[in-house]
């Protein structure tokens, strides 16, 4: 991986790049309140992959759209490189997310009508960069990814484990600071998901992102570096050897 794309973990200082405190989030359904989250804390250092796992319906994804500021939630605060995102306006929330996080979902949300290096080079030169910095970039991650003969497929043309690993591409293009993934596997079978997430966790370290990841696979999680639940709304800490 060449200079430009990588931040070594020695570059940045362990500092927190991703702060949650006192979330809670709560649904209306119906005559129902839904209290999904309740008072979570969490912090993420630089350079530190953190597994969140639990039951369907537990808010997993909950916790990663409010932490991505996809969602805001009904109280507390999320910062991200020490910004609040209270004090962000709507536009500099949509600057934050663009520059500064990273998101990988269970699906891999490619643009259809685009080449896997066109997807990976347009978010880059929507945050200002020159296509030929931006192609250059992207080529250099593909190829970690061991996408390069397959950078002009359009998605149609790629496996879905291909497809997975383009999608991972676009969201480190921009050199976050913090990566979110959801289910990030969770549509491959088995063999695949473990080539791809192998693939995901040796970039992911390499670039020293600060990282949180939800997951149902238990073997998967035992390779971060923590693990966290979220249990009646409550975040709590696991033992990673305690995962079954
Ligand atoms: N916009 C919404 N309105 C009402 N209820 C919602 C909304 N979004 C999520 N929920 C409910 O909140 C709960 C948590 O959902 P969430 O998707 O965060 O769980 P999850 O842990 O990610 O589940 P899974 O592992 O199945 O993806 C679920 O009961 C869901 O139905």
């Amino acid at each position: 991986m060449n200079d430009q794309v990588k931040k070594t973990v020695g570059e940045r200082s362990k500092k927190v790049v991703l702060r949650l405190e006192k979330i809670d989030r709560i649904f209306n359904q119906g005559p129902d309140q839904l209290e999904i989250l309740k008072s979570v804390d969490l912090e993420i250092h630089q350079g530190e992959i953190v597994a969140l796992v639990g039951p369907s319906g537990a808010g997993k994804s909950t916790l990663l759209q409010i932490a991505g500021l996809l969602e805001k939630p009904d109280r507390g605060l999320v910062s991200i490189g020490g910004k609040r995102s209270t004090d962000l306006s709507d536009l500099a929330r949509t600057e934050m997310r663009r520059k500064h996080i990273g998101f990988v979902y269970q699906y891999h949300h490619l643009l259809p009508e685009f080449s896997a290096i066109e997807n990976v080079v347009i978010p880059q030169m929507i945050n200002g960069l020159k296509r030929s910095e931006a192609t250059e970039r992207g080529l250099e991650l593909l190829r970690c990814l061991g996408l390069e003969n397959r950078s002009e497929h359009r998605p149609a043309r790629l496996s879905g484990g291909e497809q997975q690993r383009v999608a991972i591409a676009r969201a480190l293009a921009n050199v976050p600071d913090v990566l979110f993934a959801d289910e990030p596997t969770g549509n491959l079978d088995p063999h695949t998901a473990a080539t791809v997430f192998g693939m995901l966790m040796t970039l992911v370290r390499e670039t020293g992102l600060a990282s949180l990841i939800a997951t149902h696979n238990p073997e998967l999680a035992r390779q971060m570096d923590r693990v966290v639940t979220l249990r009646d709304g409550h975040l709590v800490e696991l033992d990673p050897d305690s995962l079954s």
